[in-house]
């Protein structure tokens, strides 16, 4: 019969088993930790974590929201994180956009770091305070002090991750991870070109140069300087500094500032 205790039986039993596949995930990761396999790279892999939540997307069905199912796996990501090493972040948003995102993406028990300026935050990174900084989306409005990508140190420091990484219709404000050296591909990625031309050259005529490279870009936010044009594009697919697509422009400078796996904007039914 389908009494509450017999309900209540029954979650108590599904409990049970999924305590036990969490300790079992844990030891995994205290295995994966202590064998030093990863010693040379990150902790922090954004692009197998987006491959992770695509494929668990991808089978998901029934009357868990898909918002639940990231939020419980991204707990389970920022636990195993702290799991293989003494991760902390660095932050900087004006209003609270940015720890909020911080908090979604890291859960609540994440050792993180406000800063007043992005270079403040870029600079805990440089010196090994933080792991990673989570700095804002670039606007095209942002005040010329605040505007950090044209200063970043690509490819010792580099855009990794773009937050957040699953929302359901219009993401509001978000956020880019900047960390150690370029990210791992995930299959379907974003990179992100600081372009310098000369103020002659139209953003058309940018935009033509990138795609006769074999570079499909959008225009992000397009800056005027007294003998120079600086230009921030989101490019398809993954471009990191040897690309050879990059050889074949003639800009005054092209450099690659690191990539994300594309965020997951709403899913059809
Ligand atoms: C376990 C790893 O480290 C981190 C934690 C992950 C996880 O818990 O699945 C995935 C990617 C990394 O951010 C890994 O690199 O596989």
């Amino acid at each position: 019969m389908n009494t509450l205790a017999n309900v209540r039986a029954e979650l108590d039993a599904i409990d049970d088993a999924l305590h036990d596949l969490l300790m079992r995930r844990a030891d995994v990761v205290a295995g994966l930790a202590a064998s030093r396999v990863k010693a040379s790279g990150p902790t922090l892999r954004p692009g197998r974590e987006a491959r992770i939540l695509r494929r668990l997307i991808g089978r998901h069905s029934g009357p868990l929201p898909a918002a639940a199912l990231v939020r419980l796996w991204r707990e389970m990501f920022a636990t195993s994180i702290r799991q293989q090493n003494n991760f902390s972040l660095a932050y900087h948003g004006v209003g609270d956009a940015v720890p909020k995102l911080v908090a979604e993406h890291f859960g609540m028990g994440m050792p993180s770091r406000a800063f007043t300026t992005p270079s403040q935050a870029l600079a805990a990174v440089g010196n090994g305070d933080a792991a990673i900084a989570v700095l804002p989306f670039p606007n095209e409005a942002d005040p010329t002090e605040l505007e950090w990508w044209p200063a970043l140190d690509a490819p010792r420091l580099a855009v990794v991750a773009r937050l957040p990484f699953f929302s359901e219709g219009n993401p509001g404000p978000e956020a880019l991870i900047v960390a150690h050296g370029m990210p791992d591909a995930s299959d379907d990625d974003r990179s992100l070109l600081l372009v310098e031309a000369d103020p002659e050259l139209s953003r058309g005529a940018v935009l033509q140069g990138l795609a006769e490279a074999g570079i499909t870009a959008r225009l992000l936010i397009a800056r005027r300087l007294p003998h120079v044009s600086r230009f921030l594009f989101e490019a398809d697919g993954l471009i990191e500094p040897g690309d050879g697509r990059l050889a074949a422009l003639n800009f005054i400078n092209t450099r690659p500032l690191g990539a994300y796996a594309t965020p997951i904007r709403g899913i059809s039914a």
